[in-house]
């Protein structure tokens, strides 16, 4: 189990607290002039990628105390309490095992002394003999046609896990075609049915519960769209396959349970796209690269599992997120992919991330009184650039910022890719140097500015520089790295959620506007004046009313 420990009582916490004081100040371009050899100590190769976290605004002192911060807060125990099958999901009684779904070596995971491997490899047994039907064309439609696409209907961990991956190795696309459809609003139904055909679609019912209102909806309505083509109820079973933990639900859906994958509770949603919930991007990208993918997220579980602290890419992640969240205040964190594939990588970690760690009650069930999760941002470099990037330079918040890229691109056309490397490697440069005064006086002399021009202008041309980023640079996105980062990614926010003290793998915070939601669909259901709920509530309601 994990225990209870308020991070904020720690020694480490403690001397970081007055370390911080002297490193507030800290000027990285002064670190690197003091220490040729910076960049080496402060950074990790692992297999293909190589993560540079040199540019920020840490000393080996700094490092050493946040590793200390992490040892005294339980972190190696609770490495060994996850991968143990303990129920560390305490408020929900489950154990946290995706790692078990990719896990290669095969070693037995066992949970209330059951290994779980046999069911993991029959899942995973099913996933591919499916897959490799439908790719071939062996799996016919209900007129004896091949499918052609499918379309996911999930959402949430059941949406965004396939949808990111499935667009992050596009270039490994097999010739099906995967559309996804998450939002409960009819037009993404809609304007995803108007792209398929019936006769070629395969519809694949994602959720953990079988519950959630968006997907059942959602689902239902692309039944009936099927059945206005097809009329026969038996064709259902060629067009429809679920990914769901709730075998019952799934059977009163009219789906056949050999149409269904299965996963188990101790999978989390957000940690889910290893599990059946990947079937889309098993046909996406061909059962073989949905291995690699597993392979990758299983090497980077054992790094995670096995390196040392100090050399440990997850922990040293999370541990400079916690020197920014709780002592510099950053409440943000931006992930910025240098790859056009990766365009859905933050908004897939604002869900991994802030749905794990958004959490104000610690695990003794108290208030916390210091900073949890932060808020997760991101869009692909270059548009990001051309977009917020003035005010991660030059506003007033602090940002950190994890910068990735891949050495070589799955696209190089002319001199695109060098282009987009030399804004990747400007931009972190930029935010550590800056620009100082000096230089912008000087550019304004060389320009022309008379002495007025240039003492009404230079302030706003200065940049202070000194902005933390990591470096993320790969040598391609291949299946096994894209795995590799986003298992590297999950056990960060399993580390902060250990040192911050809370559970990382429940969810409460979305059930209240669900049930809400529920309360209020059957007052919109008729034309009679609403007066249940609180003032602003009630007219908003009555307005919609009259309006719609
Ligand atoms: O797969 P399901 O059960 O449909 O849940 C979809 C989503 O629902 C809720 O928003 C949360 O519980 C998420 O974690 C989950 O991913």
């Amino acid at each position: 189990m994990l225990e209870n420990i308020n991070p904020t009582q720690t020694n480490a916490w403690k001397a970081l607290e007055k370390h911080f004081e002297e490193a507030k100040n800290l000027e990285m371009k002064n670190l690197f002039a003091e220490d040729a050899d910076r960049t080496n100590k402060f950074s990790v190769k692992f297999e293909d990628i190589f993560v540079d976290y040199s540019k920020n605004i840490i000393t080996e002192e700094t490092k050493s105390l946040l590793i200390d911060l992490a040892k005294e807060c339980g972190l190696p125990k609770a490495i060994g309490s996850m991968f143990g099958a303990e129920k560390i999901n305490q408020t929900e009684g489950r154990a946290v095992l995706h790692t078990a779904l990719r896990n290669r070596s095969n070693t037995p995971v066992v949970l209330d002394g059951q290994d779980v491997m046999p069911d993991v490899n029959a899942v995973l047994e099913q996933m591919k003999n499916f897959t490799e039907k439908l790719i071939s064309g062996e799996w016919k439609g209900y007129t004896g046609k091949a499918i052609t696409d499918i379309v996911n209907i999930g959402i949430g961990g059941s949406d965004l896990g396939p949808v990111m991956v499935t667009e992050a190795l596009k270039p490994y696309k097999t010739h099906i075609n995967a559309h996804f459809v998450s939002n409960v609003d009819g037009t993404h139904i809609a304007e995803t049915l108007k792209k398929v055909d019936p006769e070629t679609t395969l519809f694949i019912i994602a959720s953990k519960t079988f519950t959630t209102q968006e997907t059942m909806t959602n689902a239902n309505s692309a039944k009936s769209w099927f059945l206005e083509a097809a009329k026969d109820e038996a064709n259902v079973a060629k067009h429809f396959v679920a990914l769901s933990t709730n075998a019952k639900s799934v059977s009163e859906f009219g789906i056949a349970t050999e149409n269904m994958f299965g996963f188990w509770d101790w999978v989390g949603g957000r940690y889910s796209l290893w599990s059946a919930i990947g079937l889309p991007i098993a046909c996406s990208i061909g059962f073989d690269n949905f291995i690699e993918l597993l392979e990758g997220a299983h090497a980077m579980d054992k790094h995670f599992q096995n390196e040392e602290l100090e050399s440990n890419l997850p922990v040293i992640l999370a541990m400079l997120g916690v020197w920014y969240n709780n002592f510099f205040g950053a409440d943000s964190h931006s992930i910025l992919p240098y790859d056009q594939y990766m365009h859905r990588f933050a908004a897939y970690f604002q869900q991994g991330d802030m749905e794990s760690n958004g959490k104000y009650v610690d695990r003794g069930g108290n208030p916390v009184d210091y900073q949890t999760g932060p808020i997760i941002w991101g869009e692909p470099g270059t548009n990001g650039q051309h977009a917020f990037y003035q005010l991660i330079h030059q506003g007033t918040k602090l940002i950190p910022s994890d910068f990735i890229a891949p050495a070589q691109s799955q696209n190089p056309i002319g001199d695109h890719h060098a282009k987009l490397m030399s804004n990747f490697f400007a931009q972190t440069e930029a935010l550590m140097m800056g620009k100082t005064e000096e230089v912008v006086v000087a550019e304004l002399e060389k320009a022309g500015k008379s002495a007025d021009e240039i003492a009404a202008l230079k302030n706003f041309k200065i940049f202070e520089g000194n902005r933390p980023t990591n470096s993320i640079l790969v040598k391609k996105v291949t299946p096994f790295t894209l795995g590799a980062l986003v298992a590297m990614y999950e056990h960060k926010i399993f580390v902060q959620g250990v040192i911050w003290n809370i559970f990382s793998f429940d969810q409460w915070g979305v059930e209240l506007g669900k049930q809400l939601a529920n309360q209020i669909l059957p007052e919109l259901q008729n034309d009679e004046t609403v007066s249940s709920h609180d003032a602003s509530t009630n007219t908003l309601i009555n307005m919609f009313k009259e309006m719609r």
